[in-house]
Formats: structure tokens, C-alpha cells, sequence
């Protein structure tokens, strides 16, 4: 048989290493619970009836339950006022039996997020954004780690082993992706540029890139010609495209046809970075119980 010289990247599989993820999640709740009769619980609090939202909340509980832990929604109607939502944040930061908080976003216009997200217990905020997990993050502490840069880390490193040296581009500069997986890849001895949407010349910079992260939200931007031959691609996008009738079609920022055959490895959309960002929810939340309790956390499951 012919061997082709073009190659083609390897797809990294994200359902099956957030289910490796899960498992080990789910066999560290198992000690928790029978040499210390202690349950890990997560609540989740979604405001308005964002139907996309309404899903990703829905998924959570559901695996949340799987690997054995406790899972309490709060539903608030979209019209709910700041000060009600803070009174329940208080509430579920003194509750026992809650040891992981996420509070949905994006919240309504009439809220204030971020005083929302520094009302959480800093141990029990799963997410990574309260300020004081940011600070400890940027200041190489121990920190609650945001789920999605946290998936991606895991995702790199179990393909390359040592990140040392490596050159990392990230496309986009948002506080829950672009900014903690540029102190998440600094952490790891990398390189690391943040482009933008005021950066010049972001396809050249991306062409210096041994790993590619792409998190701006525009549907299949990052092109064939963006990319070094053999670098890993990490698509973060998702995007919704709307067709009439048929159901909307997801995609991510990557122009994946396009960039498949250059890339040595990549991340599909979807079943790539959006499965382990729940599966590093779990662990979040199981690293959050092991230290409200002093506990030993669960190994290769942090940055
Ligand atoms: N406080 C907060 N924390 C979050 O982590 C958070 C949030 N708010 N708001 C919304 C975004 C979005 N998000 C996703 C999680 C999983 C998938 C996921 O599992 N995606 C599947 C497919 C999903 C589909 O079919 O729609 C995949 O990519 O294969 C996607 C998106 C977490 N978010
Ligand atoms: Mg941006």
C-alpha cells in the first residue's frame, strides 16, 4: 500500500479524557466518602431561561450525580434582584453540605457580576474567577483554576508531557479563558503571546505557534495559513450556526477542514475542550471539598 507524505493531525478526544477525568473523580468521592463519610456537593445557580444555558446546567447536575456527588440548582427568574441573588450566595457559602458554587454566567444586565462572583467563599468558588483565586493564580498560589484554561492544560500536557520552552499563542483576552490560560501556559514554563481584537498582525504571531488556543468566539477564524505545520490546536469556540429549520450546526473558532491537515494535533468542536470544562468543574468542586476539610486532594487533577 501507498504511505502519504501529507499528514493529518490527530483528533484529541475530549469525551473520552473527561471520562478518565470523571472516573477518577468519581473514585476520590468514594474515599471521601467511606473514610470520612463525607459528600462533595456542587450548587449550580442559573438566572433567566437562556435555553443554550438551561442545557449546559441541566448536563452539569446530571454528572454531578454521576460521580456521586450532590448537586443543588437554584432556577431564579431573569427579573430577580441583585440583592436577593447575593442573600442566596451568602446562604449557600455557609451551607455544610455545599462545597462548590458556580454561579452561571452571562447574568442580566441589572446585576453586577463581579460583585456577585466576590460574594462566593473564595474555597468554594469552583470556577476560579472570585478575585482572590485570579490574585493566587497570577501569584503561582495554590487556586481554584477556571474549568475551561484547566481542561486545556490537562489536555496539553497529557500530549506533550513537559511544556517547557514551548511557544503558545492564545487568540483572545478574556478573563475566563484567554487571561488564566496565559497564567496557566506561564506556570508551565511556556512562551506566551495573547493576541486580540486590537492586535496587529495575528496571523503571523500565530504562525510562530507550537500550541494555538483560540478563544475569541468568532466562528472558524483561525485559517489553515494561521498555522505552523505540526503545532496543537486548541479550539475553545463555540459557536452557533443558525440554519433555517435544521438544527443549528456548532463550530469553533478553528476552521478545523481547513487547519486539520497542518495541524500535528487539535481539538474537535464540538466533543473537544467543552466536555473536559465540566469534567474540571467536577474535580474543582472535589479539590474545593478535600480543602474546606484539610484533606488530601486528588493528584494530576490541578494546573
Ligand atoms: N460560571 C460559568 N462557568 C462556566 O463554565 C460556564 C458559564 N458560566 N457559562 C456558559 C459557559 C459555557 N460552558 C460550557 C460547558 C460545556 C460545554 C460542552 O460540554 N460542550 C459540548 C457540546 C455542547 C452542545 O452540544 O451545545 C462540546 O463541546 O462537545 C460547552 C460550554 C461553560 N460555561
Ligand atoms: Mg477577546
Amino acid at each position: 500500500m501507498m504511505t502519504h507524505l501529507n499528514k493529518t493531525a490527530k483528533i484529541i478526544d475530549g469525551k473520552v479524557f473527561a471520562a478518565s477525568i470523571r472516573q477518577q473523580v468519581s473514585d476520590h468521592v468514594k474515599l471521601l466518602n467511606s473514610e470520612h463519610q463525607i459528600i462533595p456537593g456542587l450548587a449550580v445557580v442559573l438566572v433567566g431561561g437562556d435555553p443554550a444555558s438551561q442545557v449546559y446546567v441541566r448536563n452539569k447536575a446530571k454528572q454531578t450525580r454521576e460521580v456521586g456527588m450532590r448537586s443543588f440548582e437554584h432556577k431564579l427568574d431573569e427579573s430577580v434582584s441583585e440583592s436577593t441573588l447575593l442573600d442566596l450566595i451568602v446562604k449557600l457559602n455557609q451551607d455544610p453540605e455545599v462545597h462548590g458554587i458556580l454561579v452561571q454566567l452571562p447574568l442580566p444586565d441589572h446585576i453586577d457580576s463581579a460583585k456577585v462572583i466576590d460574594m462566593i467563599a473564595v474555597e468554594k468558588d469552583v470556577d476560579g474567577f472570585h478575585v482572590v483565586n485570579v490574585g493566587r493564580l497570577a501569584s503561582g498560589l495554590d487556586a481554584l483554576t477556571p474549568c475551561t484554561p484547566l481542561g486545556c492544560l490537562l489536555m496539553l500536557k497529557d500530549l506533550h508531557g513537559d511544556l517547557s520552552g514551548k511557544e503558545a499563542v492564545i487568540v483572545g483576552r478574556s478573563n475566563i479563558v484567554g487571561k488564566p490560560m496565559a497564567q496557566l501556559l506561564l506556570r508551565n514554563h511556556c512562551s506566551v503571546t495573547v493576541v486580540h481584537s486590537r492586535s496587529q498582525n495575528i496571523k503571523e504571531i500565530c504562525q510562530r505557534a507550537d500550541i494555538l488556543v483560540a478563544a475569541v468566539g468568532r466562528a472558524e477564524m483561525v485559517k489553515a495559513d494561521w498555522v505552523k505545520a505540526g503545532a496543537t490546536v486548541i479550539d475553545v469556540g463555540i459557536n452557533r450556526i443558525e440554519n433555517n429549520n435544521v438544527k443549528p450546526r456548532l463550530v469553533g473558532d478553528v476552521d478545523f477542514a481547513s487547519v486539520q491537515p497542518i495541524a500535528g494535533a487539535i481539538t474537535p468542536v464540538p466533543g473537544g475542550v467543552g466536555p473536559m470544562t465540566i469534567a474540571c468543574l467536577l474535580a474543582n468542586t472535589v479539590t474545593a471539598c478535600c480543602r474546606i476539610h484539610d484533606l488530601a486532594a486528588p493528584d494530576g487533577l490541578g494546573a
